[in-house]
């Protein structure tokens, strides 16, 4: 019914437009470790990968999602169609104080492989320079189109994440390998693949210190803090922080890849922190485990990881910007959770809970426990979207200054130290959603 000239692409457009790196149609495929296969063509790189299979319903941040430390070892399948069709920008910042050296969340692909249902050969965006079939062979990692997505999510939604194979080229012609043969990511400690090997830090100069615990950081997590004036010194995951806990106001512990059991020492070296140190910690999503971890809940793998931008959570408790009561949509990238152990391990209470599955989605301190530790299964800070919790960042920056001024005044009163006037109110965040 509708001809093709009813879906002509206008002259300007057309301009804009860029040819794509080559999609080489060598034959691809998927095997998953159940047994079936999803056949199509390679558009990036010519070899064969062993992966997790999992799924995101992002509309949006294909870029941000595939350089996601948290998403290493995993062959990534997009829910949408159309994938690529705004291409990759440069991923390169100023490393200085207001930025962090990358456009993106890191500056490489983390995912093992990507899958989706039609790549878009043709991209146009006014920060794009190359296609996402040439980041993907620049970068060596698989990519698969012309696959029937919607059949690979309805699967994996059934039976769960799956291990899985990439397969390019004759490879794709072979039988779906034996079950051993299929590489687990989660046996490996992918943190320590990811995490800086050596402490640094971004806007020396901010008005409050902040230590991050790098698992495998987003660069917007360093965004979010930097923007809102804080000192950042990123720190190693498994660094001891109770070594030089006294020259910080707050800890922040950042997302990371696979099993968080892989990180116990992490979460001894915290509840030491916990028990000795009474000043401000937020963690999110691996972070937040290993909060749970060190309060004494457990963490389980889930057959149904949550991926994608729009997860409804609903706080169950009011704290800074959150009200109870409220559902918030959020960001979301995780295989395990906390346990919801009733009761919760004393001085602490649930957070959030995901309004789909009701798994935990974030606990706290208790207001009687006299601290303030708050951590999120779900990405406030999420740089595709959606930002409806992103003032939780202000929050703990907030409460990073008020407990240092409270720690300064009554050092004043004991004729220790001088009262340093807190900076200005904290200007509004200026958090641009990249395309
Ligand atoms: N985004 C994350 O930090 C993920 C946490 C953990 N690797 C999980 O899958 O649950």
């Amino acid at each position: 019914m509708f001809g093709r000239q009813f879906i002509r692409i206008p002259r300007l457009a057309r301009g804009l437009a860029t040819q794509s790196g080559p999609i080489t149609g060598v034959p691809a495929a998927l095997h998953l470790k159940t047994g079936q296969s999803f056949h199509g063509r390679s558009f990036g790189a010519p070899k064969s990968v062993f992966g997790e299979t999992v799924f995101s319903t992002s509309i949006t941040s294909y870029t941000e999602s595939m350089t996601d430390p948290s998403y290493r070892g995993q062959i990534l399948v997009f829910t949408t169609p159309l994938i690529g069709n705004y291409g990759v920008p440069l991923n390169k910042a100023p490393f200085d104080s207001q930025d962090v050296g990358v456009v993106l969340e890191s500056l490489n692909i983390q995912c093992t492989a990507v899958v989706v249902g039609d790549v878009a050969e043709k991209f146009s965006h006014y920060t794009a320079v190359e296609s996402l079939a040439s980041w993907c062979q620049r970068h060596d990692v698989p990519a698969i189109t012309g696959v029937d997505t919607r059949a690979i999510t309805r699967l994996l939604r059934d039976q769960g994440t799956t291990l899985g194979r990439i397969a390019v080229g004759s490879d794709a012609a072979l039988p779906v390998p034996a079950a051993h043969e299929f590489w687990d990511p989660s046996t490996e400690n992918l943190v320590d693949q990811v995490s800086t090997k050596t402490p640094y830090q971004l806007n020396a100069g901010g008005s409050i210190k902040i230590a991050v615990l790098d698992f495998g950081a987003k660069a917007n997590i360093m965004r979010s803090l930097v923007r809102r004036d804080a000192a950042v010194t990123v720190l190693p995951w498994n660094y001891d922080f109770n070594a030089v806990r006294d020259q910080y106001d707050g800890l922040f512990l950042t997302n990371g890849p696979g099993d968080p059991a892989h990180c116990m020492e992490a979460a001894l070296n915290l509840r030491r922190t916990l028990q000795e140190w009474d000043k401000p910690v937020f963690g999110i999503c691996m972070g937040h485990q290993i909060i749970g971890m060190a309060a004494g809940l457990d963490a389980y793998r889930m057959t149904f990881g949550n991926r994608g931008h729009n997860q409804p959570v609903l706080a169950l408790a009011s704290s800074g910007s959150i009200k109870a009561g409220r559902v918030y949509v959020t960001s979301q990238n995780h295989q395990y959770a906390l346990k919801l152990d009733d009761p919760f391990p004393e001085g602490w209470e649930p957070f959030f809970i995901n309004c789909n599955d009701s798994s935990v989605e974030g606990i706290k301190s208790t207001a009687e426990s006299g601290k303030k530790v708050w951590g999120v299964q779900f990405h406030p800070e999420s740089a595709g979207g959606p930002l409806d919790t992103i003032e939780m960042f202000t929050d703990f920056v907030l409460e990073c200054k008020a407990h240092k001024l409270q720690t300064l005044a009554a050092n004043k009163i004991s004729g220790t130290a001088t009262i340093e006037p807190l900076t200005e109110p904290l200007a509004a965040p200026q958090i641009a959603v990249q395309a």
